[in-house]
């Protein structure tokens, strides 16, 4: 289903995306297109409409206008775990393993359940997802033993094992060392490596432009500049709304 989906033109196409959380409007008539292959950032101060992006883009949250086609198809109705099996992954600005398995559990369940693989697939693809994402070796402990970098490296382990065409990463790069980070960095850019289109949240810039070629910022529910990185980060009304003065 993947695969057969595939047709030129962007990968995701969103236009119009208005989400409303009672009179408070968070998405005013957002435009977003993904070109497969492509990675981007997405920056913004707190309350920019970042995560509520991405939750709409990925199904688990309803615009109330607005739509979205992936991969040439409108996905726009369809709910977070059909849009998954699609080939549409998404992490979570904090990690939600399921407790009470084992890391290789987790993972086995997201090739199960999220990306509709089963058997020995289903296997193949955890135990793949496990080795790209350096996971192995803790792959038979408990996930809630594991430390804050195992924790947001499983996230992607999980997403990863879905057999995602467009992995949405939220934040994984928050509360990392500078080593961790850089260690997060190489596992996304084998990611890319192997065609994954990406979108990332991440308020680490420096840690987020190693990756992404196109830096899209929000301000106040709306796109208010999307280019290259350094094109982005220098423009005025970026540096007045996110980053204060400060480019680095
Ligand atoms: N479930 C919800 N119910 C009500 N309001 C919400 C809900 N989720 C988000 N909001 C509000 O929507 C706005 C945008 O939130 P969102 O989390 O998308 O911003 P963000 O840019 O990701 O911020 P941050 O960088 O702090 O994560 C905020 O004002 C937030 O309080």
């Amino acid at each position: 289903m993947r695969g057969a989906l595939h047709t030129p033109g962007p990968l995701l196409a969103a236009q119009g995306l208005v989400k409303r959380f009672g009179a408070n409007t968070v998405l005013a008539g957002v435009d977003f297109t993904l070109q497969p292959g492509e990675a981007v950032g997405i920056v913004g101060p707190n309350g920019a409409g970042k995560t509520t992006l991405l939750a709409a883009l990925s199904g688990s949250l309803p615009v109330a206008e607005g739509r979205i086609h992936f991969q040439g198809q409108e996905v726009t109705r369809l709910d977070a775990a059909q849009r998954c099996r699609r080939g549409m992954a998404r992490s979570h600005q904090v990690p939600r393993p399921f407790s009470g398995m084992t890391v290789f559990e987790n993972v086995l369940t997201a090739a199960l359940h999220g990306g509709g693989f089963s058997g020995q697939e289903a296997s193949d693809r955890a135990a793949d997802a496990l080795a790209l994402c350096g996971m192995l070796p803790v792959a038979n402990r408990p996930a809630e033993s594991l430390g804050l970098l195992d924790r947001k490296r499983l996230e992607l382990t999980r997403a990863l094992a879905t057999a995602p065409r467009l992995l949405l990463l939220d934040e994984i790069g928050g509360g990392l060392t500078d080593g961790e980070a850089q260690a997060l960095v190489h596992t996304i850019q084998t990611l890319r490596g192997r065609g994954i289109t990406l979108v990332w949240i991440e308020h680490i810039v420096h840690v987020l432009v190693q990756v992404v070629e196109r830096l899209v910022c929000m301000d106040a529910g709306q796109i208010i500049a999307d280019g290259r990185p350094d094109a982005v980060l220098s423009n005025a009304t970026v540096v007045s709304a996110y980053l204060g003065g400060h480019t680095s």
